[in-house]
């Protein structure tokens, strides 16, 4: 495992700086507790083997349990696992969710492979980390590339494996397992509530135009609660290109042509340059992969407002260049903590066997984004900072609280 500390400790720095923090406080946070690698070998459908590298990284269970998805996608390595199981810490201490932060990936392009390849390899990562998987030490969910399905097969492997029938070890379920009705639409619909929380933050005026990169789960999502909200959906992307009109677009078309035609091109115009980042909009809402807006591309944005739905949107030097220039930035753990805040409502449920409806997930979900929200613009208001700075401050003075409430003998073997 590397100890090399991570680009986005920066974040941690600075608030450890003004909280000042103690030195043991920063060490602990400065490196993940945990990081496991596997190699996960497939029999695949035309009898060869084949062997794919996996990831699974605790970076902190101050709070609790550790929680975070499992992404399959071929660039994923060890740094963007240990990258995402950071961002995770903050993001579930900052909701105030009593779970540590962790992330998995395997380095996959899923659609290379049957389905029975898929389901292999899906059981196989259960397999390989099983020491390390459960509902007291880390509760996987889905991230890019894995859905209900693959933690459905994921999950059927740890209880079998445990020898229980135990649900709550793996969140993001289908229902019939133990799933929650809203999941899906979770982290989307949190992140508009966030948005609107903000508006007088962000001086918003009624009606604002959205650019969205990422036309999946998340930014479908956002797209079609921001539009019902009377916003004006101008710009969308998927990995097929971009499409801009400023008379604005009715998202559940462009969902009607992306299933048709398999992606957004040809839907509308492309936009200027293929580059959403250059369009003329007031918010930019990266909801993709990570990194697309770094110190060169943040020089190009044009909005005001930039809302992270995707995990590390913008490299550390790209936010702050944002900032810099005065747009504002909707920090991802802020921003994208719907997700994992309905998987701790399935976790609870699945703990205590009463079910909820997807009436009192929503109300659930909303309040504590819009609690959340509120919490972070008017620390930052405060502080006169931005609103990752203030979200930062928020989760880390949290996070020392618990250890140092719990004392650092069994951290240090002291
Ligand atoms: N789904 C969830 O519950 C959560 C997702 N996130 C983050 O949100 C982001 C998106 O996640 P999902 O919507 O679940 O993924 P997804 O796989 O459902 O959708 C991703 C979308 O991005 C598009 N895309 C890929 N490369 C692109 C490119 N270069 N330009 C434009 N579009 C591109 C794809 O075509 C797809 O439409 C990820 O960073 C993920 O970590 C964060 C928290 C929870
Ligand atoms: O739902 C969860 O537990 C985790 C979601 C996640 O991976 C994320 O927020 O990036």
């Amino acid at each position: 495992m590397t100890t090399e500390a991570l680009d986005v400790c920066a974040y941690l720095e600075r608030a450890a700086d003004a909280l000042d923090l103690s030195e043991d406080v920063r060490e602990v946070l400065m490196h993940p507790t945990r990081s496991v690698s596997a190699s996960i070998t497939v029999r695949m459908g035309d009898g060869s083997l084949k062997t794919f590298p996996g990831w699974r990284t605790i970076y902190s269970n101050a709070l609790g349990p550790a929680k975070g998805g499992i992404r399959f996608h071929p660039t994923v390595d060890e740094h963007e696992v240990n990258t995402l199981a950071f961002l995770m810490t903050f993001k579930n201490a900052l909701a105030g969710l009593p779970f540590g932060g962790g992330k998995g990936g395997v380095a996959v392009n899923p659609r290379m492979l049957s389905r029975h390849e898929l389901e292999r390899l899906a059981r196989g990562y259960v397999r390989a980390l099983k020491h390390d998987l459960g509902t007291g030490r880390d509760i996987p969910a889905p991230d890019v590339n894995t859905n209900g399905t693959v933690l459905a097969w994921m999950a059927d492997e740890l209880a079998a494996l445990e020898g229980t029938a135990h649900t709550a070890s793996i969140t993001g379920k289908p229902i019939v397992l133990g799933g929650i009705p809203g999941r899906a639409e979770a982290t989307g619909r949190g992140a508009a509530k966030v948005t609107m929380a903000l508006k007088d933050h962000l001086g918003l005026a009624d009606g604002a135009s959205i650019a969205i990169q990422g036309f999946g789960n998340a930014g479908v999502q956002y797209a079609h609660d921001m539009h019902e909200a009377g916003y004006k959906i101008v710009g969308l992307s998927d990995s097929s290109g971009s499409v801009y009109s400023a008379d604005g677009f009715d998202p559940s078309e462009a969902e009607a042509f992306k299933a048709e035609h398999r992606g957004l091109k040809g839907f509308a115009d492309e936009a200027p340059g293929d580059d959403l980042r250059r369009a003329e909009a007031d918010i930019l809402v990266p909801a993709a992969l990570g990194g697309w807006i770094d110190g060169d591309s943040a020089e190009t944005v044009e909005a005001g407002v930039v809302v992270e739905v995707s995990n590390q949107a913008c490299t550390v030097g790209g936010g702050d260049r944002l900032e810099e220039r005065g747009i504002h930035v909707v920090p991802d753990i802020l921003a994208n903590s719907g997700g994992v805040s309905v998987s701790y409502l399935e976790w609870v449920q699945n703990r205590s066997g009463e079910e909820m409806t997807k009436e009192q997930v929503f109300d659930n979900l909303d309040r504590r984004m819009e609690r959340v929200a509120r919490q972070v613009a008017s620390r930052a208001a405060d502080d006169g900072v931005g609103l990752r700075a203030a979200a930062y401050r928020i989760a880390a003075a949290r996070l020392a609280e618990a250890i140092e409430s719990m004392g650092t003998r069994r951290l240090f073997n002291e």
